[in-house]
């Protein structure tokens, strides 16, 4: 079965979705100047027609994360956030924006679990399920990240991570295990225009 076996139906104007789905974002940066670069990547995602508004977490300093095992590059700590929006676009399209976005604010993707000006995850897309390499949702990583469901759960507690439990107790079961992220209440990002 080919992800497009997958989809809902699009209509016909513009590859749009007739059904809108509630997308996740997970935004971060160590490199430059991280705040500005989270809040350029905000203003991008919503520059072109597609997506609606609908929630910024607070953000949040997190030390460099890597899988158990992967040896982690020398780096600064992240500033992270989540973004929760409405979207009638494909997921496909979606993607291509948000790698756009990576691309043009010059990331580099040289050292895998390397320093980023920016990262940008789609963590959940509606209750879409695929496994393509170019394109897995949700997010295989998603769950085991204090830094994408401590910001969650802030603004979406009793959303559901498929195959994993509600985002408010998964990311409380991290803080116990892992402890408390450093929440930077003294910077503030913008909604998008
Ligand atoms: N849910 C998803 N969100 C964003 N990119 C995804 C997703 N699933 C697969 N990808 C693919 O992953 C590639 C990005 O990999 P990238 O180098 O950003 O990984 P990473 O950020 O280092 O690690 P991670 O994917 O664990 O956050 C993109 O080319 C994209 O096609
Ligand atoms: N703290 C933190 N660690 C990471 C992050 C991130 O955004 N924050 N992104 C990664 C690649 O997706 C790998 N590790």
């Amino acid at each position: 079965m080919t992800a497009s076996d997958r989809m809902p139906d699009r209509t016909a104007t513009g590859g749009h979705m007739l059904v809108a789905h509630r997308v996740v974002f997970s935004l971060g940066s160590n490199l430059g100047d991280r705040l500005d670069n989270i809040q350029e990547a905000v203003d991008a995602l919503f520059d072109a027609p597609g997506l609606t508004f609908v929630a910024l977490s607070p953000v949040y300093e997190t030390a460099p994360y890597a899988p158990p095992g992967e040896e982690i590059p020398e780096q600064g700590d992240y500033l992270n956030i989540v973004l929760v929006a409405d979207t009638r676009l494909p997921p496909e399209n979606l993607l291509e924006r948000v790698l756009n976005i990576e691309n043009s604010m010059r990331r580099t993707r040289e050292v895998r679990w390397g320093p980023r000006t920016l990262d940008i995850d789609i963590v959940v897309f509606g209750n879409v399920s695929m496994d393509d390499p170019d394109l897995t949702l949700p997010h295989p990583r998603a769950h085991e990240r204090a830094f994408v469901l401590v910001p969650w759960a802030d603004i979406e507690p009793d959303v559901l991570l498929a195959g994993h439990g509600r985002v408010g107790d998964l990311a409380a079961a991290k803080t116990a295990a892992e402890g408390p992220l450093r929440r930077r209440d003294d910077l503030s990002l913008q909604p998008p225009a």
